[in-house]
């Protein structure tokens, strides 16, 4: 059995994690439960901070929020001391409520909206990553507008593909993000930015993809952006600050996965980077990098309650929880894998192998196949592991279920940090239709 950070088994024979026991905690929140253990996310936002030190490199990194946004964990990161990428209004209005400090926010994405880009004009964020011409239009007359300078890092699609599911790819040319490096888009981007003098362009930004296991790409990246520079400094002596390599480091989910060291990742981008820019006079760049999934996947786990089960001769056995894909949609999106245990008895014999089915009116809303497991029933705890990226942020309320509590765990204490929701926070922006037809 694997077990992720301080997880566990106790005296009392059940899972426990950050010293807290899982069932416990089931009794008091109630299930489907995210529980994180956050000394594990602490212990992560170190060891990239760390390497960095240990390479003598002057670096930012940025935890992606989209991983897992919420205000205790932006209130963590601070704690932290890592800088913050944020993708929406909504990500940075909860980074904001954080009390985030703004010079270390960094604006994506690929079609910001005017209200957007003033928000992020009217708290002076630190950063903004361009993504395309509409957008730098956009943002030049809002900065011509409030007379107003802005820090801007422009996003570029290098052409590779790395290897990942199609879904989550976003360096290969035919992307929806960002300027391609190569046909001549990101040098005219680069030449509008540098004329505007509302504009700082402190670098280039670029990621390629999420859950990669390889260096290669991002080494490749690093090359091909660098080849890049190396011609805009001799043709316009442009040589940046920063250069933003992005997140997207794999991490174990199954015992197939084998992810190398996150170390690792940082140790070969910043060693290719630094090679070549040997022999040229461009000062090294400060470094950014943004994590997500490698620095709240593992920590995070969803307890579920079992209920119905179905046979199907000779065929499989279905066991049903108490959530789905509406706390976890990556298994219906991605085929992502996982593994689970009883929670509530984790040293039990494995004695049938099943399929664990969400609750959700869909055929699709299966959280993992052929999981071996104990014989199992009514009422057993079910803890499915690695669920700390993309399950809360991309819960949903297909069918009206409520989304679930969010638990962080540490030295033995459970804090309950996003109420569960209640069937009333599921109409609270209904209206009924005779206020519609009065409003018409
Ligand atoms: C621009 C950008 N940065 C960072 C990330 C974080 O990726 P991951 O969670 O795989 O580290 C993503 C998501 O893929 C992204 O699109
Ligand atoms: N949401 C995806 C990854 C995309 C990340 C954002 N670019 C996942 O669960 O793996």
């Amino acid at each position: 059995m694997h077990f992720y950070g301080t997880g566990k088994v106790n005296d009392a024979r059940h899972l426990e994690i950050g010293g807290v026991d899982t069932v416990q905690l089931a009794a008091e929140y109630g299930t489907p439960l995210y529980v994180y253990d956050i000394e594990l996310i602490r212990e992560r936002a170190r060891g990239f901070k760390q390497t960095f030190e240990n390479l003598g490199i002057s670096a930012q990194v940025a935890y992606a929020s989209k991983a897992f946004s919420s205000i205790a964990m932006i209130q963590l990161v601070k704690e932290e001391g890592l800088s913050l990428d944020v993708v929406s209004g909504g990500e940075l209005y909860t980074a904001l409520k954080a009390e985030f400090p703004v010079e270390r926010i960094h604006f994506h994405g690929n079609n910001k909206s005017e209200e957007e880009l003033m928000m992020a004009l009217e708290h002076n964020i630190g950063c903004i990553v361009v993504d395309n011409f509409s957008e730098l239009e956009l943002l030049e007359e809002l900065c011509v507008f409030k007379e107003q300078k802005v820090n801007i890092l422009l996003r570029v699609t290098p052409g590779i593909e790395a290897h990942t599911h199609d879904y989550i790819l976003t360096g290969q040319e035919d992307s929806k993000f960002g300027f391609d490096l190569l046909n001549g888009q990101a040098e005219q981007a680069l030449k509008q930015a540098l004329n505007c003098k509302w504009m700082n362009v402190q670098g280039l930004h670029c990621h390629i993809g999420s859950q990669i296991f390889q260096t290669t790409g991002f080494v490749l990246a690093a090359k091909k952006i660098i080849g890049q520079l190396k011609k805009w400094n001799e043709e316009f002596g442009y040589q940046p600050p920063v250069l933003n390599l992005g997140g997207g480091f794999g991490i174990r989910y199954t015992e197939e996965d084998t992810p190398i060291p996150a170390s690792q990742y940082v140790e070969e981008i910043v060693r290719e980077v630094q090679n070549e820019l040997q022999g040229t006079d461009i000062p090294m760049p400060e470094i950014w990098i943004e994590p997500g999934r490698s620095l709240v996947g593992d920590a995070g786990i969803t307890l579920y309650k079992v209920g119905s089960e179905k046979e199907v001769p000779q065929v499989r056995k279905y066991v049903a929880v108490d959530g789905g894909m509406s706390d976890n949609i990556r298994p219906a999106l991605y085929e992502a894998k996982y593994e689970a245990v009883l929670a509530n008895r984790p040293l039990d014999e494995v004695e049938e192998t099943v399929s664990i089915a969400g609750k959700c009116c869909e055929s699709g809303d299966m959280l993992i196949w052929d999981l071996p497991l104990p014989k199992s029933g009514r009422g057993d705890l079910l803890a499915v592991f690695c669920t700390g990226a993309y399950g809360y942020s991309m819960a949903n309320n297909y069918n009206r279920i409520p989304r679930p509590a969010v638990v962080f765990v540490e030295n033995g204490e459970a804090k309950q940090v996003i109420k569960r929701e209640t069937y009333e926070d599921l109409v609270r922006l209904d209206l009924e239709l005779k206020e519609i037809v009065k409003t018409k």
